[in-house]
């Protein structure tokens, strides 16, 4: 099957005062998938999105939310979202005692479902839950900014999603895999190469400064492309 890639531009990088227009823009740009982290003070102090925001966009939108929980408190935003129209929901392996009964409401729900990891979190943590993941989420930075002002993706980005494709190969799941965290053109073909299918487009891609959203996903989709061979 031709392998596809997914560019999911993340809410919190647009105008945070114009949100409706955004994802209109996005939208009419072309995306068809949109990241939105839902963020407690926990993970960063910022919390630029709270669950109402989802809940309203959400209606006035035909784009794929992939909601990204950073909380503590994921049992509190699952039930939350499962009610609205929601197409992904992932959580941090490291916020949640129950993983598997969180999965399990995300399911039940019929909404796909998916485990993100920080950094620094290894792989090992999701080894016997993977056969119950849509997607699993790497982190490429520490949770919390965008913007890209300092930090830059983790050096062992790559080698994390190659031994990431390895484990859900060794498994035989065909969960997607995630990139989150300073995704640039640059960097996106090393990104596919190594096994990832859907790239969470911020400050360095597709909100990148000087260019429209059309420009910018133009660009993603000609990088893509290349990488792909096509
Ligand atoms: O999860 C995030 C921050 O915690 C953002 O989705 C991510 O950082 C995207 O923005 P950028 O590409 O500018 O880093």
């Amino acid at each position: 099957m031709k392998r596809k890639i997914i560019i999911s531009p993340s809410l919190i990088c647009a105008d945070l005062c114009n949100l409706e227009k955004e994802v209109k823009d996005l939208s009419l740009a072309g995306m068809k998938s949109l990241h939105v982290d839902l963020i407690d003070p926990h993970f960063s102090p910022s919390m630029p999105i709270g669950i109402d925001i989802v809940k309203q966009l959400k209606a006035k939108s035909n784009m794929d939310f992939d909601v990204h929980i950073m909380s503590n408190y994921n049992e509190f935003f699952i039930k939350e979202l499962v009610k609205m129209d929601i197409s992904s929901i992932t959580f941090h392996s490291e916020a949640t005692i129950h993983v598997e009964k969180m999965l399990q409401i995300i399911k039940e729900a019929g909404i796909k479902a998916g485990i993100a990891l920080a950094p620094a979190t290894s792989l090992s943590t999701i080894e016997y839950v993977v056969k119950a993941c849509d997607y699993i989420l790497l982190m490429t930075i520490n949770p919390g900014y965008a913007g890209g002002k300092s930090e830059e993706m983790v050096p062992y980005a790559i080698d994390k999603i190659r031994d990431c494709k390895d484990l859900l190969n060794k498994i035989g799941s065909n969960a997607q895999i995630i990139i989150d965290g300073r995704v640039s053109f640059e960097v996106m073909p090393k990104l596919i190469e190594a096994g990832a299918d859907v790239l969470v487009a911020g400050s360095k891609s597709i909100f990148r400064k000087g260019f429209s959203y059309l420009e910018n996903y133009q660009e993603a989709q000609n990088v893509i492309k290349k990488s792909l061979g096509e």
